[in-house]
């Protein structure tokens, strides 16, 4: 009876302050914001010759602006090189930022120093994608799993060792096998270990990059619910990080998707899933399979984008997806579109969306390269496409029949 609670309950350090050093005292009440980013970036610099001269630098993160609250789990998804795992060392600050602001329970971490970012530690822990690189081969598990109480300073109830063995058996694991290596551990095991390495300082923000893409695909669904399960039980605030769709489908409040560096949409699951409003989102979701046995017969409409992602180095200038995109006009090649949000719930960065009224209506000549991705696209996919954007303009106009309002400032005063 007992046993099932005694799996699941992690004790807060409650003896001693939460933190030290004047953060915060007070856990924040499910919904509030846990962690903001303003403007944030990341650019690594290009050095050459002898002199290891600057000659550029790679705009892996370029003005990310978001907000993850408490008890939410927020996926973020792209393709391999659009900076995902930047982020993720960013937020926890494995990195240091090149500009921006990042703020954890209001407080302005951006630049916090070794020392300054000692108490926040146990509260912002990360999960590595590689279970196999991530934990060192001559440590003992037990080792392992309690090396942050030791790098921490903290003497958690009854001793590092019983509360390893609790922490292991919270992730599915036997206690018993506290002495271990991990080379005993299959790759699902050894990401168990990750994670009860992450929980063991109780922290309010776990950041897990790619978590399961190194493992096979029967074990990966046993451990996004082992997260799942635990965010439950545990009260966690998680960012997923996952280079695509299928990963974060299930287990994401709201999903953040990434192109390049930007961020071009971040929308509430069910909206995102319903009607994705950027091409790059639509491109991506016609990428997942529909474990649907009753669509197995259903003609595919998988979206295949034109070339590859272009450098980060020297992005597309305006909206950095025109090159790829069927959309794209000359207002995509000259001004970049501000990530806003359409409706509530649902914000974009497209001057085209799709499922929406175009942002640019005066500008409706296609790009060559934009003839050349259209296509690559499937005839249902261009006319739905086509469609949809025409139905909500439709929808708009009719409703903005009387007063004219713009349709991206909510207008809930007028009315
Ligand atoms: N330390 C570094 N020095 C220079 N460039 C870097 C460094 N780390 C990452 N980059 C570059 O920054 C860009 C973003 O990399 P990042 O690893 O964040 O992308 P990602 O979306 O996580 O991709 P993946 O899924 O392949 O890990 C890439 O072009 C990468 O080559």
């Amino acid at each position: 009876m007992s046993d099932d609670e005694k799996a699941v309950t992690i004790p807060a350090q409650a003896d001693e302050p939460q933190l030290q050093g004047g953060t915060l005292t007070k856990d924040p009440a499910p919904g509030e914001v846990l962690l903001k980013v303003t403007g944030l970036q990341k650019h690594f610099p290009i050095k050459k010759g002898l002199l290891q001269r600057q000659v550029g630098a790679v705009h892996a993160v370029d003005g990310l602006d978001f907000e993850v609250r408490s008890g939410e789990t927020l996926g973020v998804v792209g393709e391999s090189g659009c900076g995902k795992s930047t982020m993720g060392r960013l937020i926890t600050r494995l990195l240091e930022p090149t500009g921006g602001k990042i703020e954890f329970e209001g407080k302005d971490i951006t630049h916090l120093g070794v020392s300054g970012m000692r108490p926040l530690r146990r509260n912002v822990q990360m999960i590595f994608q590689d279970p196999y690189s991530s934990l060192n081969p001559r440590h003992t598990i037990g080792t392992i799993v309690g090396a942050p109480f030791k790098l921490q300073g903290v003497e958690p109830e009854g001793g590092v060792k019983k509360e390893v063995q609790r922490l292991l058996e919270v992730v599915g694991l036997n206690p018993e096998h506290y002495n271990r290596y991990p080379h005993e551990f299959s790759g699902g095991q050894r990401q168990r270990i990750g994670i009860a390495r992450a929980l063991a300082l109780n922290p309010k923000l776990v950041v897990a990059d790619e978590p399961v893409s190194a493992l096979d695909v029967s074990i990966q669904a046993q451990v996004v619910n082992l997260l799942d399960d635990l965010q439950q039980e545990l009260g966690l605030t998680y960012v997923i990080i996952a280079h695509d769709l299928s990963v974060v489908r299930h287990v994401s409040d709201r999903i953040a998707v990434m192109y390049l560096g930007k961020i071009v949409e971040l929308a509430d699951r069910e909206l995102l899933y319903k009607a994705p409003m950027h091409p790059y989102t639509k491109a991506l979701m016609s990428a997942v399979p529909i474990p649907d046995p009753r669509r197995k017969n259903a003609k595919s409409d998988r979206i295949l984008l034109q070339g590859d992602v272009p450098s980060p180095i020297s992005p597309p200038s305006g909206c950095r997806f025109h090159t790829r995109c069927w959309k794209a006009t000359q207002i995509c090649t000259t001004t970049e579109p501000p990530l806003l949000q359409l409706q509530p719930g649902q914000q974009v960065a497209c001057h085209h969306p799709e499922n929406f009224a175009d942002q640019a209506p005066q500008d409706t000549v296609l790009l060559t390269v934009a003839k050349e991705a259209e296509k690559l696209l499937g005839e249902t996919a261009l006319q739905e496409s086509a469609e949809t954007s025409a139905a909500v303009a439709a929808t708009l106009s009719e409703e903005a029949a009387e007063p004219v309002s713009e349709p991206e400032t909510g207008t809930d005063e007028e009315k």
